[in-house]
């Protein structure tokens, strides 16, 4: 489960949200809708440990997260708009390399994690190949099990059907309810309402439902 708690951002004298209060069960996923430059971006970031708040707190499970924007663990998985995977390393190493290097894991127990989330997101046959041969689906496919790769205690995507066709979009929708299945909580910044439909429990506007005055 996270919690929020009065959350406060600015940029300068600009508030972008005040008092934000926010309860996601667990296994539950959670939309952010609202129009551009309203503030969505900047709280996945602060969700996911890449951004400072100014106030507030946040907890994962009964743990405190680091609102600093220098979080260091890996327990808030994010999946970005634009993939970033590494270009030069296969599909198999862009899962295996963190969890390996900040996690520790041995070389075949990270392997084996990997090939199992890759297979179990559709990736079998993709596993040996590089982002470039991959599908912009494939891509956000191989996002999710990079961040499921370091066994985060939820996911949070940024527009992750941003530039999909309407095939690839249903695979993030069924990989979505998917993990949704297995408990995993979710929160997804998304401008697309007929996906946000498809996945969400609940959905918060951010344009009409945050406090920024
Ligand atoms: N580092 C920054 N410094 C100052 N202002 C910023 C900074 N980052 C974002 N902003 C401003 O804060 C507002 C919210 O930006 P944010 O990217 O969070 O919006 P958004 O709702 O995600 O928009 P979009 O849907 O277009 O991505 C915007 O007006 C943006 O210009």
């Amino acid at each position: 489960m996270l919690k929020i708690e009065n959350l406060s951002k600015s940029y300068g004298n600009r508030t972008i949200f005040k008092n934000l209060n926010l309860t996601l069960p667990a296994g539950e996923v959670l939309a952010i809708v609202g129009p551009s430059g309203i503030g969505k971006t900047t709280f996945l970031k602060i969700v996911a440990g890449l951004l400072p708040a100014d106030e507030g707190q946040m907890i994962l499970d009964d743990q405190p997260l680091d609102l600093s924007g220098h979080r260091k663990d890996a327990r808030v998985g994010v999946i970005f708009q634009d993939f970033n995977l590494f270009p030069q390393y296969s599909v198999l190493k862009n899962v295996t390399l963190a969890p390996q290097t900040v996690k520790h894991l041995r070389p075949q127990t990270a392997q084996a994690l990997g090939e199992q989330l890759l297979s179990g997101l559709g990736l079998a046959a993709q596993m040996h190949q590089y982002p470039f041969q991959l599908s912009g689906g494939q891509k956000q496919r191989v996002a999710i099990a990079r961040a499921l790769a370091m066994q985060p205690g939820m996911l949070a995507y940024d527009e992750p059907t941003s530039g999909l066709d309407a095939e690839s979009t249903q695979r993030v929708i069924d990989v979505i309810l998917q993990l949704k299945e297995q408990g995993t909580t979710q929160l997804v910044v998304t401008h697309d309402l007929p996906f946000a439909k498809a996945i969400a429990d609940r959905t918060l506007d951010f344009g009409n439902e945050v406090e920024r005055g």
